[in-house]
């Protein structure tokens, strides 16, 4: 069985601390068990994790192929042990944690208010909400201020998410309107408002996040940040305020002829994955290595397929820490080219996300009404200067490294300054 070095009474326990002791004491597990595939020979794949009885045993799966026999090839449902995480911010039982009948039942509900058609409908209401984003930005260059990027992008994707999400429950109510009276009328309301709460609270951080990210890293790429830039200039024109309003006009351009801009945020996702894939293991269910024959039983683990593995793992993605978009327009054969299965921040498969459309169709219509007018330049020399770093602080050579706070975030929330361009002139 592959593991970190395991002993009879603790378990992996002093291993992890190990291991614990030589990331940034804030780093996101999932991001030191991706360090940990990378540097053990033998934990490439897969290795399993006993912490008794600090959590529950799961199966940490860091290669593309064990990956997609986990959520595509088998039927593995949510684990219970998920359930104390989501079901308290829900309010309830949603269709995130649930299995079966219950969360086909709401998987099929809400199926079509999340489908591309009901997502472009959208487009409207990203770009308001990506205008009062412009506006905070705007108020922040003026004032040259130091602000946390993170928190400022989330307070402005909470609106968008929640209006998507109260969206997807009129569809779902006037679909079921006699239903919505009486006892059972009151359930659904009960029921829909745990949904809603759950799209909100599995939604709105994940998406800004990659805001968050890809503004980041372009800040630190100004090679491709000019790509970009040209990019958005050929579709929309030199005028930023025309180019708002032709958005407006024809909002399928987001979709249609960004490719860059689309291999950017691919790229950002692929770097930092704001979530994971944790499955229920079964009896009866192996995975396999096609390589070298070798099976693993999931019986009594979770497997938690951890997508910062996946997507830094070295045997399957050339140079895999370093930001190259290129890699998503490379053809089938190119060295650059992405492996099947390996790239799954939404993951695949049945239990996939449901708000992907959305949260892609936000962060390019997003980037295309900021990064022609704004320079970022983040602050984290000076925020150490004023918090010297007790530890390691940083993890895989990157400063804003993934911490937990809900679905990841970068740490410290990037500090940041943010200037006007001068070619943008007065809007
Ligand atoms: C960049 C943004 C996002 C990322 C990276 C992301 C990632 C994920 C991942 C990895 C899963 C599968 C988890 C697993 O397999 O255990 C998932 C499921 C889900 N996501 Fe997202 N998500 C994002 C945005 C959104 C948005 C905007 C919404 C809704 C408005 C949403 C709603 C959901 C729901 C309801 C599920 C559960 C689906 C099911 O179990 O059938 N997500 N998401």
């Amino acid at each position: 069985m592959p593991m970190p070095p395991w002993g009879p009474f603790l378990g992996n326990i002093p291993a992890l601390a190990a291991l614990n002791k030589r990331v940034p004491n804030d780093a996101r597990q999932a991001e030191s068990f991706a360090l940990l595939s990378s540097e053990s020979p033998g934990l490439e794949s897969c290795f399993y994790v006993d912490v008794w009885p600090f959590g529950f045993p799961i199966l940490v799966i860091t290669s593309p192929e064990l990956a997609m026999q986990t959520c595509q090839t088998h039927d593995l449902g949510k684990p219970d042990a998920l359930s104390p995480f989501i079901a308290p911010t829900a309010g309830g039982s949603s269709f995130f944690d649930s299995n079966g009948t219950e969360w086909k039942r709401s998987r099929e509900l809400f199926h079509h208010a999340f489908s591309m058609k009901a997502s472009m409908e959208h487009v409207p209401q990203i770009i308001e909400e990506a205008e009062a984003y412009v506006d905070i930005l705007r108020e922040h260059a003026e004032k040259q201020d130091i602000f946390l990027l993170d928190q400022a992008t989330c307070n402005c994707v909470m609106d968008i998410v929640g209006n998507v999400a109260l969206h997807s429950q009129v569809h779902h109510g006037s679909s079921h309107r006699r239903v919505h009276e009486g006892k059972a009328g009151s359930a659904i309301k009960a029921w829909a408002t745990i949904q809603i709460r759950l799209f909100l609270f599995v939604g709105h951080d994940s998406t800004a996040v990659t805001i968050v990210y890809c503004l980041y890293l372009l800040s630190k790429h100004p090679a491709i940040l000019d790509k970009v830039r040209v990019e958005h200039d050929k579709v929309f024109g030199t005028d930023l305020a025309s180019g708002t309003e032709l958005l407006k006009q024809r909002p399928k351009l987001i979709n249609r002829l960004l490719p860059y801009t689309t291999a950017v945020v691919k790229e950002t996702l692929r770097l930092y994955p704001p979530a994971n894939g944790l499955r229920q293991g079964l009896p009866n269910v192996s995975l396999r290595n096609p390589q070298t024959g070798q099976t693993f039983p999931t019986e009594g683990f979770a497997p938690w397929v951890l997508h910062s593995g996946v997507h830094r793992n070295a045997h399957h993605w050339p140079d895999p820490h370093s930001f190259i978009p290129d890699r998503w327009l490379a053809p089938p054969g190119h060295p650059l080219h992405p492996p099947a299965g390996g790239w799954r921040p939404f993951e695949h498969g049945p239990r996939d996300c449901i708000g992907q459309n959305i949260a892609l169709l936000d962060a390019k219509t997003t980037l295309v009404m900021t990064v022609r007018e704004f320079d970022f330049h983040d602050q984290y020399a000076e925020w150490d200067r004023l918090h010297p770093p007790r530890g390691p602080n940083t993890m895989f050579g990157e400063r804003a490294y993934l911490i937990q706070k809900g679905s990841g975030h970068p740490a410290q929330g990037i500090p940041c300054k943010v200037a006007r361009r001068e070619s943008v002139g007065d809007l």
